[in-house]
């Protein structure tokens, strides 16, 4: 080939690139209410992975997913994962995993999607202005429990791949899909399923991509690590049953009285994390993450008022950002068996347990937190020389990931936002979890993107979950468009 028509020839094929996205997003514009009724039937289902009683609801809508993907041709599949025990002794069946597959062309890269659609609990009553299983657009906000995490962005990317099928277009990648339904209690079932498929499933598996979390700010963002989280029960058991606190208190040692206690010495006021060992593994913030921070575009005060918060923990931007993203904190969630509903009952619980997590970092392994945040509880409630019993159980043990941000997946997302946005995105790291994030890393060996299309302020897990029309829909865009950059990669390069 004569080397001077080679600038020409990409020109001509950067020109068919752009007018090709053109009518794709053309597509997504005009076909958005369908997408939104889409959203709405999804979010339609309680599909609450954390109550056992809502486990019909999440197999149902593990059926949605896959008759949606089987109704588009892909070569879809419903994965038995086997069954989830109980604190009880109990078993109940897990729901079912849905694979997909799109095209099987060994000269395309393939790019895999993971996501889920289970929700964390939700109810009219804790707040929600409106029913949270019933989508109401509001100013342009779709809310409902679930919108943001994470049923509009797996839609969005199906309806990408619908895009270029409906026009006709061939996908610029073979696209797969998994998508599971027990990210939000820990991705139960799933580990053992990916170690299964290793050599099945992932074996033409060039990347992963996922979207399971959201931008800083209104700058479009892509995601470079996320925290790990290791979830503990500690239940406290006295009596035999509940006693009359009038009849009884001050000849019982109260077993909330205990568990109180030894909650109170886990954290100190100002946040420092008194369990030996945990922050001595934490890998100490480098002068290069700081210089990140610094360059991040966040607004401190927008944070505050976002939160309803008059004092934060840290007043500026690079303490904030670093404690949100890359060291660990302990969150108390809730006790179970304590008297929780209005009113003024009297009552001694003869039994409570605390639930509470620890968000891991680098260098932290949950193993050894388990052991540390167990040994110290026994330690501490030791002291106490109560006659009731402690038992401390960890229920999920997540590992932190990070990735390497000059991978060319990397290059493929600015290249995508700055077509669709037209702008350069923020380089984030994530403070959730998405506890399947590590064992896709280190099982499959593949490298994995997090691309977010979730809002700032969407309420993930809170009262009020939205997701914006704006981006639902653009969001839409961008997967569209990124699909195309990643078939740019060059193969021999990664
Ligand atoms: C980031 C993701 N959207 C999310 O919210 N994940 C959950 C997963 C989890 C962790 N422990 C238990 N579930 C989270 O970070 O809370």
């Amino acid at each position: 080939m004569n080397l001077q028509t080679v600038p020409f020839i990409l020109l001509v094929i950067s020109c068919g690139q752009a007018s090709q996205y053109t009518e794709l997003a053309q597509y997504v514009d005009d076909h958005q209410e369908e997408h939104v009724e889409a959203l709405r039937e999804w979010v339609a289902i309680e599909s609450d992975s954390s109550n056992i009683l809502r486990r019909p609801d999440l197999h149902r809508m593990m059926e949605l997913v896959a008759e949606k993907l089987r109704l588009m041709g892909g070569t879809v599949q419903l994965v038995d994962i086997g069954e989830q025990e109980l604190p009880s002794g109990q078993t109940i069946a897990l729901p079912k995993v849905v694979t997909a597959q799109f095209g099987s062309d060994p000269s395309k890269h393939t790019v895999c999607v993971y996501g889920h659609v289970d929700v964390q609990p939700a109810k009219l009553e804790d707040g929600w202005a409106t029913n949270p299983y019933n989508l109401t657009d509001i100013n342009g906000n779709l809310y409902g429990r679930g919108t943001s995490d994470n049923k509009a962005p797996v839609l969005a990317w199906i309806h990408a791949v619908q895009a270029y099928q409906a026009l006709s277009m061939d996908l610029p990648v073979n696209v797969k899909f998994l998508i599971e339904g027990m990210e939000e209690t820990g991705s139960n079932g799933l580990d053992a399923m990916i170690l299964a498929q290793r050599d099945t499933f992932f074996s033409d598996v060039d990347y992963i991509v996922i979207s399971d979390c959201g931008w800083l700010s209104s700058r479009p963002a892509l995601t470079y690590g996320t925290r790990g989280n290791c979830y503990f029960f500690a239940e406290v058991e006295g009596p035999k049953q509940d006693l009359h606190s009038g009849v009884y208190g001050g000849t019982v040692i109260e077993p909330m009285t205990d568990l109180i206690g030894i909650l109170d010495t886990l954290i100190s006021p100002s946040g420092k994390i008194l369990i030996p060992g945990i922050r001595e593994a934490v890998a100490p913030l480098s002068d290069e993450e700081w210089r990140m921070y610094q360059d991040i575009e966040f607004d401190v005060d927008n944070y505050k008022n976002k939160t309803g918060i008059s004092h934060l923990m840290y007043n500026n931007k690079v303490d904030l950002l670093a404690h949100r993203w890359r060291y660990p904190t302990v969150s108390i969630h809730g006790i179970e068996g304590a008297f929780s509903d209005s009113g003024t009952k009297t009552v001694i619980p003869a039994k409570v347990t605390a639930k509470f997590s620890i968000r891991q970092v680098p260098d932290m392994d949950p193993a050894a937190v388990k052991k540390q945040v167990t040994d110290y509880l026994q330690s501490v409630f030791a002291k106490r020389k109560s006659p009731n019993t402690l038992k401390v159980t960890m229920v999920i043990g997540a590992k932190p990931w990070l990735a390497d941000t000059k991978h060319p997946l990397y290059e493929a997302g600015k290249a995508a936002i700055k077509r669709v946005f037209n702008v350069d995105p923020d380089l984030i790291r994530e403070g959730g979890t998405i506890p399947i994030a590590r064992t896709f890393q280190d099982v499959t060996g593949k490298s994995i993107i997090m691309m977010p299309i979730g809002g700032f302020d969407d309420g993930m897990h809170s009262q009020n979950e939205k997701m914006s029309r704006y981006n639902y829909i653009e969001g839409t865009k961008l997967f569209i468009a990124y699909l195309n950059e990643v078939a740019q990669i060059n193969k021999t390069s990664v």
